[in-house]
C-alpha cells in the first residue's frame, strides 16, 4: 500500500462566451460582438478578459451561425494574455440556444463553468475570479450583481417602448438587484438544467442562465457585480466602453 497522498487536480474553469447575438439595440451594421471598441472586436476584449483569470484554461465562444470559421481567424489573430484552450462553435437563434451548443463542447474534466456575454467586454478579471471560487466552494449557481439605482416600476403587461402605460406597482428597491455576467456554475447544475427545461418550453422568458438553474430549484447566490461589467447594448455604451479603455490607458497602461 502507497502512502503517497493522490496530487488533487488542477482546478479547470471553461467559460462559454455566447456571442451569436446581432445586436439590434445597438443599431445596424455587423453582429456586435465583431464591432470595434478601440480597434479591437468587443468579442476579442471579452476573451480576453476571460483568459486574464488564471483558472480559466478553456474558452468556448458561440460564433453567429454563419460565422465560426471567421470568428475563428479572428480570434487567431489577436494574442490573449494567458494560453487556454480556444474553441469556437456556432450559436442559435436565442441566446439560450446559443449557450446549450456552448456547452455540447464542455471539457468532462470542467469543475467550474462560467457563461459570459461578449457583450460585457470590460468585466475586471477579480469579479470572473470570485465568481469561479463561489462554485468551487461549493454553490451550483453563482451571480455577480449591483444594487439597482433607478426606482423601478412594474407594468401590467409587456408594452411597446414609447408608449404611454399605466403602473400597478413600485417594488421596494432594496430587495433588488441587477445581475451581470460571468454566471458561475457548478456544471452538472447547468447541464442539467438545459437537459431538463430545453425545448419543453421551461426555458421561455429565461433572460439569463441563472434563470434556468433556478427552475430546478437550486439556490443561486449573489456575489458583488463591477460597474464595468457592464452590456453594450446601446450606443451610448459603446461611448461608455471607450471611455472606460481609455482610463486604462492612463491609470493602468493597459
Ligand atoms: N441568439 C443569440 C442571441 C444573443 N447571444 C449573445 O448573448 C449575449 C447577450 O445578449 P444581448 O446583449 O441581448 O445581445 P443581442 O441579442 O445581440 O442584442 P439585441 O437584443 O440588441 O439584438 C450577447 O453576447 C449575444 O451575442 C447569442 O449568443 N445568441
Ligand atoms: C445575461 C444578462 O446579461 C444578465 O443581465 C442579460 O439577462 C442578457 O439579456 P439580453 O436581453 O440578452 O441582453
Amino acid at each position: 500500500m502507497s502512502d503517497i497522498a493522490p496530487v488533487p487536480a488542477a482546478p479547470h474553469t471553461a467559460v462559454i462566451i455566447p456571442a451569436a447575438g446581432r445586436g439590434v439595440r445597438l443599431g445596424p451594421g455587423i453582429p456586435k460582438a465583431l464591432r470595434l471598441l478601440n480597434g479591437v472586436p468587443i468579442l476579442v476584449h471579452a476573451v480576453r478578459a476571460m483568459a486574464a483569470a488564471r483558472s480559466v484554461a478553456t474558452v468556448i465562444v458561440v460564433a453567429p451561425p454563419d460565422g465560426a470559421e471567421g470568428v475563428r481567424a479572428l480570434l487567431d489573430e489577436h494574442p490573449l494574455p494567458r494560453p487556454v484552450a480556444l474553441h469556437v462553435v456556432p450559436g442559435g437563434t436565442t441566446r439560450q440556444e446559443s449557450v446549450r451548443l456552448g456547452l455540447a463542447a464542455l471539457p468532462a474534466d470542467a469543475d467550474v463553468v462560467l457563461v459570459h456575454d461578449a457583450a460585457r467586454p470590460l468585466v475586471p478579471v477579480d469579479t470572473t475570479e470570485a465568481v469561479a471560487a463561489a462554485v468551487r466552494d461549493g454553490a451550483p449557481a453563482v451571480v455577480p450583481a449591483l444594487p439597482v439605482t433607478d426606482t423601478v416600476k412594474q407594468i401590467a403587461a409587456p408594452a411597446r417602448e414609447g408608449e404611454p402605460v399605466p403602473v400597478t406597482g413600485t417594488p421596494d428597491r432594496a430587495l433588488l438587484r441587477a445581475v451581470q455576467t460571468p454566471q458561475g456554475f457548478a456544471p452538472d447544475a447547468l447541464l442539467d438544467a438545459h437537459r431538463r427545461l430545453a425545448g419543453l418550453g421551461g426555458e421561455e422568458g429565461a433572460t439569463d442562465d441563472a434563470g434556468m438553474v433556478e427552475r430546478l430549484g437550486l439556490p443561486v447566490v449573489l456575489v458583488p457585480g463591477h460597474e464595468e461589467a457592464f452590456k453594450v447594448t446601446r450606443p451610448l455604451d459603446l461611448v461608455l466602453a471607450e471611455a472606460v479603455l481609455a482610463r486604462r490607458r492612463i491609470t493602468d497602461g493597459y
